[in-house]
């Protein structure tokens, strides 16, 4: 027990100023309440409200990031006015997701469904965020706000990865999109898509491991797309189930065609890929 207790004294004297996951928790439900009054836990009446909430967030963040300079090596206060700069380009950009998960779902009544109830909305606004911050050079603090995410819908989209407009994802458990995926503009996936990594080299790990999907690309349940040169060419249908591993030229639709079973054939499933048009 003595040695625990020495042990872990020491580890705690040894960690930096971590930011403990419920703070930087606090700090994106704070900032999504603030983007998404349907989201937030009161309503923010008065343009001096709103200012002011803005500056209590800017204040916190870079508290933050002054606090956790190891982690970026940068000048917190600036990295937190820089965030707050582009704040207002990540907010046009997830109201652009919030209308193409309400567009893409017949069964949505209205936007403020989408923000209230769809974990898709959870998950691409964490994502747009941590990426802002991922592109100014900040790491693990992205990272935490994505696993936040994950934690709560399911859905793990590394902040790292680079995704257009419109994105929609319905339903959305067990999605995950790696760090050096590339998606256009339009996509939409459903639940259990992963877009992953070939091989899992750490030697790989400053190269290009995960798929590029074009434009109005649609991926449907558990589909599978993996490599970093795989490219799935825009306004493609990728169907259930569906396991890629090479490129897929633009407007074909592949898809998993299980056979029933018939004890008097010896039919095995099969793959059918074919062109639209
Ligand atoms: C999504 C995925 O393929 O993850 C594998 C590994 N974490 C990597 O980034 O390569």
């Amino acid at each position: 027990m003595n040695s625990l207790v020495k042990k872990l004294s020491k580890s705690h004297q040894d960690c930096p100023e971590c930011p403990s996951p419920r703070v930087i928790q606090q700090f994106f439900d704070n900032l999504l309440g603030l983007l998404f009054p349907d989201y937030a836990p009161e309503l923010l009446k008065e343009e001096a409200q709103v200012e002011a909430k803005i500056e209590e967030l800017k204040f916190q963040l870079s508290r933050i990031l002054i606090k956790n300079k190891h982690l970026h090596g940068k000048d917190g206060n600036a990295l937190a006015e820089d965030f707050f700069y582009h704040l207002e380009d990540v907010y046009e950009l997830i109201k652009k997701d919030v209308q193409a998960m309400f567009d893409g779902d017949p069964a949505a009544k209205s936007l403020t469904e989408i923000v209230r109830c769809y974990p898709g909305f959870f998950a691409i606004a964490a994502y747009r965020v941590a990426n802002l911050l991922y592109n100014s050079g900040v790491y693990l603090i992205p990272r935490m706000i994505t696993e936040y995410a994950h934690s709560r819908t399911g859905i793990d989209i590394h902040p790292g990865a680079s995704i257009g407009e419109h994105f929609c994802i319905d339903h959305g458990t067990g999605i995950v999109i790696g760090e050096t995926t590339v998606i256009g503009n339009g996509v939409k996936i459903y639940q259990g898509v992963t877009l992953g990594a070939l091989s899992v080299d750490k030697e790989d790990a400053d190269k290009k491991r995960h798929p590029t999907i074009e434009d109005h690309v649609v991926i449907y349940a558990g589909a599978t797309i993996l490599g970093g040169n795989t490219v799935i060419g825009a306004n493609s249908v990728i169907g259930g189930n569906v396991w890629v591993t090479k490129s897929i030229a633009p407007n074909s639709k592949i898809y998993y065609q299980a056979k029933m079973y018939n004890p008097d054939s010896e039919q095995t499933d099969t793959y059918i890929i074919r062109s639209q048009g």
